[in-house]
C-alpha cells in the first residue's frame, strides 16, 4: 500500500529490489536455468550443489531448503533451478495465498512423487497452515479436520515424500520449529561489482546488445548489488541505446543514459540523494531526527525510513544513532564536498552509539 503512496517516488522505482509486473516479463527470460549458469553466491551454489548430488546418488527426494535474503538475490530463480537439476516438476505457491490449514492440504495432497514444492514469502503464512506444514515436512503426512465442533474428526492423509523449497526476505520472522526443519538453509548475499558484471554480459548476449567491458562496469556498479535491479537498468540502457542509435554500447552511453534515469554513479536515485544532501547540507550532518529529515526533503516518515534509509546505511552513507541521523565521511565525499571539521561522525559518543545500533537493514514494515 505504501507502494503506491509514495508521491515523487513514483510507484515503479528504478533501484527498487522488489520486482513489478514490468520486471515479470524480462525476468521469465533472463532466468539462468542451470546452478551453472547462476552467478556468485559461491558458497550457497557448493554446498546446494552437494545436497542436490547427494539426493540424486542416494534416489532419494532432497532435504527441505530455505533460501533467505533480500527481494531482487536470486530466490526464486534458485527455487525454478533445483527443481530443474532434480528433473521434477515444480509447484509455485506462497505464504499469503495460504491463508487457511484447507489450502494447504490441497497442495499437500495434489503433490506427486518426488515433486519441488515451492512456497514464497513463507513467513506470511498463517499459524494453522504453518502447524500443518510442520508435520507435513517431517513425516509426510497431514491430518485433514472434517467436520466442525463436537463432531469434527481428523483423517490422517499420508503424503507423497516432496522438496520443500521455502524462501524468505525475513528469516527472522521464521518461527524456530519452521526453520528447524529446513535440511539446508542458504542465505544469498549482495552480488559483487564483478559478479554482476557476468550477470549482465549473460542477460546483454540474451538480449542482443553489444557492450563493452567498461560498460558492464559501468551498468555494474549503479546495481546496488542486486541482480533483479541490475537486469532493469540494462533494459533502460537498452532502451537508450536504440532511441540514440548506439550499436556498441561503451561506458559513456551506458552513464548517459542512466544519468538521464538519474540513477546515479553508485545506483543512488534522486530520493536517495535528496535524503543525503539535505542531512549534509541544511543539517550539517546531524544529527537530526528521521521526521525532521523526511520534512526537510517533503516526503513521509516511512519513505524514507525504509525506502531510501536501509541502502544509504549500507553503503556506508548515513548512520542511524539514538540521537538522530547522521552523514557518514563518504556522503560528503559522494556529494562532492569537502568533510567538516566537527562533523558529527566523529564525536566518539555517536560512534559508540551507532556500532550498538540494531540491524538496520530489515525495513520495519510487517
Ligand atoms: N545469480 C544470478 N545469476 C543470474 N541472474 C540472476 C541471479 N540471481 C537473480 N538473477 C536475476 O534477477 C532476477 C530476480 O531474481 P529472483 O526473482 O530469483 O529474486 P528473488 O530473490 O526471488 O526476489 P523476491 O524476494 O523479490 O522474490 C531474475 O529474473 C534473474 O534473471
Ligand atoms: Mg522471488
Amino acid at each position: 500500500m505504501a507502494v503506491e503512496e509514495r508521491g515523487s517516488v513514483g510507484p515503479q522505482r528504478l533501484v527498487g529490489a522488489e520486482g513489478d509486473y514490468d520486471d515479470q516479463q524480462l525476468e521469465a527470460s533472463l532466468r539462468p536455468g542451470t546452478l551453472h549458469d547462476f552467478v556468485g553466491q559461491k558458497r550457497v551454489r557448493a554446498q546446494l550443489s552437494l545436497v542436490l548430488e547427494a539426493s540424486k546418488l542416494r534416489g532419494r527426494t532432497a532435504d527441505h531448503v530455505l533460501l533467505s535474503g533480500p527481494p531482487g538475490l536470486g530466490k526464486t530463480t534458485l527455487a525454478m533451478i533445483i527443481a530443474q537439476e532434480l528433473d521434477v516438476p515444480l509447484r509455485i505457491s506462497s505464504g499469503p495465498a495460504i491463508q487457511h490449514a484447507g489450502d494447504l492440504a490441497a497442495i499437500l495432497s495434489s503433490l506427486t512423487h518426488g515433486e519441488v514444492l515451492f512456497l514464497d514469502e513463507i513467513h506470511r503464512m498463517s499459524r494453522p497452515a504453518e502447524e500443518m506444514l510442520y508435520m507435513a515436512m517431517e513425516d509426510f503426512r497431514v491430518d485433514i479436520v472434517v467436520g466442525k465442533g463436537a463432531g469434527a474428526t481428523s483423517i490422517p492423509l499420508d503424503l507423497p515424500p516432496f522438496t520443500l523449497v521455502g524462501a524468505t526476505t525475513r528469516a527472522g520472522l521464521l518461527p524456530g520449529p519452521l526453520r528447524d526443519r529446513f535440511g539446508f538453509t542458504g542465505h544469498l548475499e549482495f552480488y559483487s561489482v564483478e559478479e554482476l558484471e557476468l550477470v549482465l554480459r549473460r542477460s546483454a548476449g540474451l538480449l542482443d546488445l553489444t557492450m563493452t567491458s567498461e560498460a558492464f562496469t559501468e551498468v555494474a556498479s549503479r546495481s546496488r548489488g542486486t541482480p533483479r535491479i541490475a537486469n532493469r537498468l540494462l533494459r533502460r540502457v537498452r532502451d537508450w541505446a536504440l532511441v540514440h542509435g548506439v550499436e556498441r554500447i561503451d561506458a559513456r552511453a551506458a552513464g548517459s543514459a542512466l544519468d538521464m534515469y538519474e540513477v546515479d554513479a553508485r545506483g543512488l536515485d534522486r530520493l536517495d540523494r535528496n535524503v543525503l544532501s539535505a542531512l549534509v547540507n541544511k543539517f550539517n550532518g546531524g544529527p537530526v531526527g528521521l521526521s525532521t529529515l523526511a520534512i526537510a526533503v517533503g516526503e513521509e516518515t516511512e519513505t524514507v525510513e525504509t525506502v531510501a534509509e536501509p541502502f544509504l546505511v549500507r553503503e556506508g552513507l548515513l548512520g542511524r544513532t539514538p540521537r538522530g541521523r547522521i552523514a557518514m565521511a563518504a556522503a560528503w565525499e559522494h556529494l562532492g564536498l569537502d568533510v567538516p571539521e566537527h562533523a558529527a561522525f566523529k564525536d566518539p559518543a555517536l560512534k559508540t552509539a551507532l556500532a550498538t545500533e540494531p540491524d538496520s537493514e530489515d525495513p520495519s514494515s510487517t
